[in-house]
């Protein structure tokens, strides 16, 4: 049996934060983890270096769900931003070790490929619409199929989703929180031109998909879900906050624009009655904030039976390890949707060498046994670990909102 021998936690930071586990095992063969919440690490990595990393020693690597159940029911305390993230890496890089023992990719073991490849999303955004148009025909003439579209609120200094850099977007960017002033009135009526303007200038084949960050009441929501009906986007992400599962019961009621939501979330009990009353299209549970490989197959299995399929959250705070683990996922799951792939700066990719692919807007998680995705150690020892937070939202009143 493949005993673990050590279990390593790796914080480094090229270009921005992140938080790695590296398992070894007996024979040398070690896997990879991705544990990274943003703005929040090292509660992560002192998580599993101080609690959960003793308890590893010695177990039978090739026990995934032992181990998770242990760790999952082990601990009382269940679920949560931190618990979840420590248990998906240590689930991940066990993966990653039973594939490369295997000298299988970890698709095959999830029961091989359904599909030719992930189709991805790329992100276009510009402070005017023009430039968020300009910026998605570049997508366009890339391959992409879907494309996200998000622009600069006139009368807003700034909002999300809006960068700086045509291809990289860093929301976490400051030593304390940055302060952003919202509008939901003048949000509203900067949507539905964007989208008629990406329809003529795109075409209807596109895939158009926009993202809302929890920022909108229910009925409000329901509102901008109608108005886009007439440009058929493929979804409208993260509507209204979501720890009110039957908020969505409103949305669904005023719109057919299709639905996702998920990427904050960390277990099936989140998403139980999203999923169950069919008040989603989509779930953006991933890898890494939802338990590992493991329990996220057993989100997609219950979706499955209620006609909702994956559309996994791959923000560039997800590290090039997770971002395999859900290419592995894509490409194995019967309800696969979409994967979101905003893709990593190169001083991210030199760290993590990866197999990973992307081509006519689908992207392959190569055929390396296991994840086929490193950490270079030497080189991740050379960017230390900056302090950074997501930016925090208010109302021009000055009333705490959702960034
Ligand atoms: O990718 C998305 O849809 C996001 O909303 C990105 C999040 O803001 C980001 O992952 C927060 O860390």
């Amino acid at each position: 049996m493949p005993r673990i021998t050590a279990a390593r936690v790796i914080v480094t930071s090229p270009g921005r934060n992140f938080v790695t586990l590296k398992i070894e095992t007996e024979a040398g063969i070690y896997g990879l983890g991705d544990a990274t919440l943003n703005g929040r690490e090292l509660a992560v990595a002192s998580y599993l270096a101080d609690h959960v990393a003793p308890c590893l020693i010695g177990r039978d690597a090739h026990r995934i769900e032992d181990i998770w159940q242990f760790l999952y029911k082990g601990a009382y305390w269940r679920r949560g931003p931190v618990t979840m993230p420590a248990i998906a890496a240590v689930d991940t890089a066990l993966w990653d070790i039973k594939g490369k023992i295997a000298g299988l990719p970890v698709y095959q073991l999830l029961g091989g490929a359904s599909r030719e490849g992930v189709m991805v999303y790329g992100h276009a955004n510009g402070r005017t619409i023009e430039e968020t148009i300009d910026n998605a025909l570049h997508y366009q003439e890339q391959g992409y199929k879907a494309i996200r579209l998000q622009s600069g609120v006139p009368g807003l200094a700034s909002t999300y989703g809006v960068s700086k850099d045509r291809y990289f977007y860093e929301p976490a960017d400051a030593d304390l929180p940055t302060e952003n002033v919202w509008s939901s009135e003048k949000y509203l009526r900067s949507v539905p031109p964007l989208f008629e303007a990406a329809r003529e200038a795109l075409g209807w084949d596109a895939h158009l998909l926009h993202d809302i960050h929890h920022r909108l009441t229910p009925i409000e929501a329901g509102r901008l879900g109608k108005d886009l009906e007439p440009y058929r986007p493929f979804w409208l992400e993260d509507a209204t906050p979501a720890e009110n599962q039957a908020n969505f019961r409103l949305i669904r009621q005023h719109t057919t624009t299709p639905l996702a939501v998920g990427e904050v979330f960390n277990s099936i009990w989140d998403a139980k009655q999203l999923i169950e009353e069919q008040l989603i299209d989509y779930i953006r549970a991933t890898v890494v904030h939802a338990g590992g490989l493991t329990h996220l197959r057993r989100i997609a299995s219950f979706a499955d039976l209620h006609n909702v399929r994956t559309g996994c959250h791959g923000a560039t705070d997800l590290s090039p390890v997770c971002m395999a683990a859900a290419l592995h996922f894509g490409l194995s799951v019967p309800n696969f949707g979409i994967q979101e792939y905003m893709r990593h700066t190169a001083e991210t990719d030199a760290v993590f060498p990866h197999a990973y692919g992307f081509a006519d807007g689908l992207m392959h998680p190569g055929d390396q046994p296991g994840l086929g995705v490193d950490i270079d150690e030497e080189l991740a020892a050379r960017y230390e670990y900056k302090r950074a937070y997501l930016p925090v939202n208010r109302l021009q009143d000055g009333t705490m909102t959702n960034w």
